[in-house]
């Protein structure tokens, strides 16, 4: 099976072409094996996509442990950049299925070359019993009962589940510790990915992320998007911010206009390869 490894700001993928969305399928039996850092390749996510009959692309990601997930905003950047590259699309904005729906990013040039990618990433989900969240009530200042104590915490989907934690300082938070015990805390029924946000100012945050079925990433756009939303909800932040992640920055706007969120970040390819899948089961 031929790949290509990409990442967005460190949050890297294994990338495969795949004949059709039930096909990529087929693959999630070999996304622990393959994402392993030691006895794989090693990857926060293998992503199979293709041509799909009614949008231009689609994408399913799978993530180290196994599990599928609906989105992925790092790797959605990186297959934009790969089909427009390859030319699976010859534009440069796309329609690109996922499991939470449709997205569209946009790549940027400037002469010729590739600066970012722009995507729209919808309407954030904010209603608790969608996120999914237990119980009834806003999403806004949830109470979690946890070993470190009670956590005051905010819930978005962004097709995928997050719990965002704005804390003083980010540099105390044992985010590994923390985020593997929220990230299954009974109150997210489909587990979630755990975000520790620390507010620099009205429009610039730094996050820290344990991610559902991956752990310690360098990035998560999903997350940074949700991580704004959250902010804005809280009322710390304004509705556009640069997010600081370990691996780089993302730009974020929830727009008044459409009330969509938009991230824009760069995508790089680092080298591509073949696996014999035989030899990893
Ligand atoms: N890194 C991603 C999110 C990948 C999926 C996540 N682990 C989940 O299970 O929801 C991003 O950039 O959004």
């Amino acid at each position: 099976m031929e790949f290509v490894k990409m990442h967005g700001l460190g949050n890297d993928f294994i990338i495969v072409q795949t004949g059709s969305w039930e096909e990529a399928g087929d693959l999630q039996p070999y996304a622990r094996m393959i994402c392993d850092r030691n006895f794989g390749v090693g990857a926060d996510g293998l992503v199979a996509i293709g041509k799909d009959p009614q949008m231009d692309i689609f994408m399913r990601i799978f993530n180290p442990d196994g599990s599928e997930a609906e989105m992925c905003g790092n790797a959605i950047r990186c297959v934009a950049r790969y089909a427009y590259e390859n030319g699976l699309v010859k534009e440069p904005n796309l329609s690109l299925r996922t499991l939470a729906g449709s997205r569209y990013p946009v790549v940027e040039t400037s002469a010729g070359q590739v600066k970012n990618i722009k995507v729209d990433m919808g309407k954030p989900i904010l209603k608790r019993s969608l996120i999914p969240v237990q119980g009834r009530g806003s999403n806004v200042k949830i109470l979690l009962e946890a070993s470190m104590g009670t956590i005051e915490a905010t819930a978005v989907s962004m097709g995928n589940p997050h719990c965002i934690i704005f804390v003083d300082d980010i540099n105390k938070i044992p985010v590994a510790l923390w985020g593997a015990e929220l990230e299954v805390h009974p109150f997210f029924p489909a587990k979630t990915n755990v975000e520790f946000v620390q507010i620099l100012g009205r429009n610039e945050m730094i996050m820290r992320v344990f991610e559902r079925g991956a752990g310690l990433t360098l990035a998560c756009g999903t997350g940074a998007c949700a991580a704004l939303v959250a902010a804005v909800l809280n009322g710390f932040a304004d509705r556009d911010a640069r997010v600081h992640l370990p691996g780089g920055d993302l730009l974020i706007e929830w727009s008044q206009d459409d009330q969509h969120v938009y991230m824009t970040g760069p995508a790089e390819q680092v080298f591509q390869g073949s696996i014999d899948l035989q030899q990893i089961t």
